[in-house]
């Protein structure tokens, strides 16, 4: 085909392609052929029945009861922030200096709001029974409509509360990607069997989860084809990269992982339950403690949660520059009541708190993180043949010609086997650790699978951002790899968007880099090719959608309602 043929074939292709990122906060949506996607908040409000259960999730990480023993623990680690912070020393070379938070918290209480004007506007008066989008934040919180955010912590939110099912956390996905379709992209949904989807999914990923999400775009939703890409293989193709330790900053969760030529190490997979939302409560609590004016700011009402969110956003930076007590001010504005105008000093709490991710433990205002790695397949009957078969099977099948040889020698000659072997004979302790390896060379060694065992956490707990990289590094197969990802670490999502705080985790990674790592150039990409790292896994699946050699991930509905989850183990960018 000439070439101009061939690129006007692929601008109609990508034009017939929708790429959805969903995430905790926000849903990023869009055709493969546009420059950027549609953002929109990622959450449904649906009027309640008569006699239904409230519920209303929060536009923010909650807090939780401040216990003595965490307002101490949390006091500690900003103690410690705070002293390296005054170590430091500015680019200038003078010493870094500090206002006292008694000096800013004078200057505060004496400030008191300034009216600018008689009403915020209205409350939106719904006509139907669904809200979708940025509109829920003005449904007044005394109509009768439940909130839901289908997304929490970086994975879809099932949980025992009113519209926590599997079921119906599936039905709001629908609810609001359809809604994006139609009100956004303005696409007709009848038209959608003429059109395929890729969903990035978490690196970190629920095999029962990607099962049902196949199923919601081929059969509920009626996409006319679909793939599944994991974020970080999605992120290292939006950055142009052959190969990355990506961490993704989100609004609930920070996850790392080493990438090379579209495969993410499995192994070096590790997620932690904190991300922007938990540093904008954390800014909150540092507010608090200078006496924040806004007195009737209340987290749990959306929008001061929104306007807290916005003022870490323009308030925080990691800029060593800048020292001492700057004057700020903002608008509180919401309907029917009057619009106000706050001034107030700030001070190194605008650096304090992003410095959280490298000190988990000031999060503790948001309760405790848990850090999650990659689980074995918990098995599935519609997929019999799966990686347990495959190592149940295999070891047996071995038993005979290991036995002969002492523990671990036979690792090598275990790559050819293949399902089907005599499944007869028992387990010999200390065979597992054997055949496990030579099935997955990345799978941990030692250790229950499954558990964040090998990621060795912190005081209460925790893993900070620094450690986390250094140990998924650590993680990696080979040497050469270890080196190639100290090289080049790309950092995604919008939760790190804070001036200065890529030069903070490089000095922090080249502090602690293994010696022999030393003299490797330490690159941290946080703006990879000019572009918002909140778009860049949704550009990457964008561009990879229209490749050549995607064409053989598409998954259609006719296979998928014959065949089911099997074919994800053929047709799966990543190891099913
Ligand atoms: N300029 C900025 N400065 C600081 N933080 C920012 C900035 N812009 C966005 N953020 C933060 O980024 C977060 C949203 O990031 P992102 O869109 O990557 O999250 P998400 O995909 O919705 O969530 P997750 O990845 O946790 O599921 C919010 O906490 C937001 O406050």
């Amino acid at each position: 085909m000439p070439a101009f043929q061939e690129s006007c074939a692929e601008q109609i292709q990508a034009q017939t392609i929708i790429v959805i990122h969903p995430g905790s906060l926000y849903l990023r949506i869009g055709r493969a052929s546009d420059l950027n996607p549609h953002t929109l908040l990622h959450v449904v409000a649906r009027r309640r029945l008569p006699s239904g259960a409230l519920h209303h999730d929060t536009f923010l990480p909650q807090q939780v009861p401040k216990t003595k023993e965490l307002v101490q623990g949390m006091e500690d680690s900003r103690l410690q922030v705070s002293h390296t912070l005054q170590s430091c020393l500015q680019s200038d070379g003078r010493r870094r200096y500090a206002t006292p938070p008694q000096q800013i918290a004078a200057f505060n209480r004496r400030s008191s709001p300034e009216v600018i004007s008689s009403s915020g506007g209205e409350w939106i008066k719904p006509d139907g029974d669904v809200v979708v989008g940025d509109e829920v934040l003005y449904l007044n919180a005394g109509q009768d409509f439940n909130i839901h955010f289908p997304y929490q912590r970086g994975d879809l939110y099932v949980h025992s509360g009113p519209g926590g099912s599997i079921t119906a956390v599936l039905a709001n996905l629908e609810t609001i990607w359809t809604w994006a379709i139609r009100h956004r992209l303005e696409i007709p949904l009848r038209d959608l069997r003429h059109y395929k989807a890729v969903l990035i999914v978490p690196d970190i990923y629920n095999r029962q989860y990607l099962k049902e999400l196949t199923t919601l775009l081929l059969c509920k939703i009626g996409f006319g084809g679909c793939f599944l890409l994991q974020d970080h293989v999605a992120a290292t193709f939006g950055a142009g990269l052959g190969y990355a330790c990506v961490v993704d900053v989100g609004d609930q969760k920070t996850s790392v992982s080493c990438v090379e030529d579209g495969i993410s190490h499995r192994n070096t997979r590790v997620r932690m339950e904190y991300g922007g939302g938990d540093i904008t409560q954390t800014f909150y609590w540092l507010l608090q403690k200078c006496a924040f004016p806004y007195k009737t700011c209340n987290p749990d009402n959306k929008l001061d949660a929104m306007l807290l969110k916005s003022l870490k956003e323009s308030f925080c930076h990691v800029n060593l520059d800048i020292c001492g007590s700057q004057e700020k001010t903002f608008v509180v504005r919401q309907p029917k009541t009057p619009t106000s105008k706050f001034t107030l000093q700030v001070g190194d709490e605008c650096i304090v708190a992003p410095l959280s991710l490298f000190q988990p433990e000031l999060f503790g205002v948001t309760g405790p993180k848990l850090v999650h790695i990659q689980q074995r397949a918990s098995g599935d009957p519609e997929d019999p043949h799966d990686e347990n078969y495959l190592r149940e099977t295999s070891r047996r099948g071995m038993k005979e010609s290991l036995e002969p040889l002492a523990g671990g020698l036979a690792v090598g000659d275990l790559d050819g086997l293949t399902p089907g072997l005599d499944c007869s004979g028992g387990v010999v302790p200390g065979e597992e650790d054997i055949v496990v390896d030579a099935i997955d060379s990345t799978a941990p060694s030692g250790g229950r699978e499954g558990d964040a065992k090998e990621f060795v956490l912190g005081p209460e707990q925790a893993l900070g951002l620094d450690q986390a990289v250094l140990q998924s590094i650590d993680r990696c197969p080979t040497e050469d790899l270890k080196r190639k990802m100290y090289g080049c670490i790309l950092v995604v999502g919008g939760g790190m968007k804070f001036i200065g705080i890529g030069t903070w985790l490089q000095n922090r990674i080249s502090l602690q880099i293994p010696y022999m790592y030393r003299a490797e150039q330490l690159d941290i990409i946080t703006m990879p090719k000019e572009m918002d790292p909140q778009m860049t896994a949704w550009k990457g699946a964008a561009i990879m959608s229209c490749l050549e050699s995607a064409q053989e991930l598409w998954i259609y509905p006719v296979e998928w309602e014959k065949v089911g989850v099997k074919i994800l183990r053929e047709r799966a960018p990543f190891m099913w």
